[in-house]
């Protein structure tokens, strides 16, 4: 494609992605989990924020509760969305209703879109086991994560999530309920909110 007309082509949304900015608290947050990629090769070793591919018919908090038990053996309690600035947003496909997929997302590798919650460990299972997706996982004062080498596309979904760590912690919904690793039986395991 012509540079000049690149922005002129319709920006079509690609496969979703969803993951957990993990914090050690929403309301006082001075570290985020972050976790090292043991695979593929071209990306071993840069850090993002867990989660993984939604699958068809799922909805997201659903896949994201299934990836933090699958790659961290791990139950979060879920804060506020991390919602892309307009001029990132990669906007929800027209068939995302049925799937819960309706909310713009930010635009990472490989023509996925993502979408990221704030998030804190929760119940017995708040503190993270890695399996094989990660070779790295550790809690990082906020101030020094930036100092990662990170995924590239995740660079200013991090400003984000820090811009909003810092100014104030995240003012938690009372009514929010603990998001725990999905059901055994696979039921479609989805949060009250
Ligand atoms: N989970 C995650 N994926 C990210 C981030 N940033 C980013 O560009 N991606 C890309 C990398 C991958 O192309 C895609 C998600 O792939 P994934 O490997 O996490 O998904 P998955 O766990 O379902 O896949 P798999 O390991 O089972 O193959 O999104 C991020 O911060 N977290």
């Amino acid at each position: 494609m012509h540079e000049r007309t690149r922005h002129l082509e319709p920006q079509v949304p690609g496969p979703l992605v969803v993951a957990a900015a993990v914090l050690d608290s929403l309301d006082a947050p001075r570290s985020l989990l972050c976790a090292a990629r043991a695979y593929p090769v071209e990306h071993a070793g840069q850090y993002e924020l867990p989660g993984g591919k939604v699958e068809p018919g799922e909805a997201p908090l659903s896949a994201l509760a299934r990836e933090l038990d699958e790659e961290l053996s791990m139950g979060v309690r879920i804060g506020p969305e991390v919602e892309p600035p307009a001029p990132l947003a990669v906007p929800a496909p027209r068939d995302g209703a049925a799937s819960g997929d309706t909310a713009p997302a930010w635009p990472v590798l490989h023509g996925f879109r993502m979408r990221v919650w704030m998030t804190e460990p929760a119940g017995t299972g708040g503190r993270p086991r890695p399996g094989g997706s990660h070779e790295q996982v550790r809690w990082v004062p906020l101030d020094s994560v930036l100092d990662l080498p990170w995924l590239p596309a995740d660079r200013p979904i991090l400003e984000a999530v820090l811009s909003r760590a810092r100014t104030s912690g995240t003012p938690r919904d009372p009514l929010a309920p603990a998001l725990p690793p999905p059901a055994v039986d696979g039921g479609d395991h989805q949060p009250g909110i």
